[in-house]
């Protein structure tokens, strides 16, 4: 089981220091296709079709919902890039692991 599935994100509201690199690195083998570029976690996710796209994108914001942490996402004609970081802190938390991990389980 992946060490993120059964965790819930915090609310964040600042005063707690970003994941350091090293961490984030190391951290990055849990979640497979995932990179850390631009201070962002980040994948593309790759469709059949745009209404394959769009399902997955309203997949994504129900677990933005159930988290209260939320990406920025970029829609293709057939492909979603998807970028997690924690904006109270401006950098990368538990909370972008924990919904990254959340979104690679919708695709199992
Ligand atoms: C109180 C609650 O934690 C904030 O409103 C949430 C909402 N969604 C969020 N999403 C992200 N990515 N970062 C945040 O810091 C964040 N804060």
């Amino acid at each position: 089981m992946n060490q993120w599935l059964d965790k819930k994100c915090k609310a964040c509201e600042g005063g707690v220091d970003p994941l350091s690199e090293v961490v984030i690195n190391d951290y990055l083998s849990t979640i497979p296709g995932w990179e850390y570029k631009d201070l962002r976690l980040s994948r593309k996710f790759d469709f059949k079709n745009h209404y394959q796209a769009i399902s997955f994108v309203n997949a994504v914001a129900w677990i933005s919902h159930s988290e209260n942490h939320h990406p920025m996402m970029e829609v293709g004609f057939r492909d979603v890039t998807i970028y997690y970081w924690t904006h109270a802190i401006d950098g990368i938390s538990d909370n972008d692991f924990i919904c990254a991990a959340k979104v690679n389980n919708l695709l199992t």
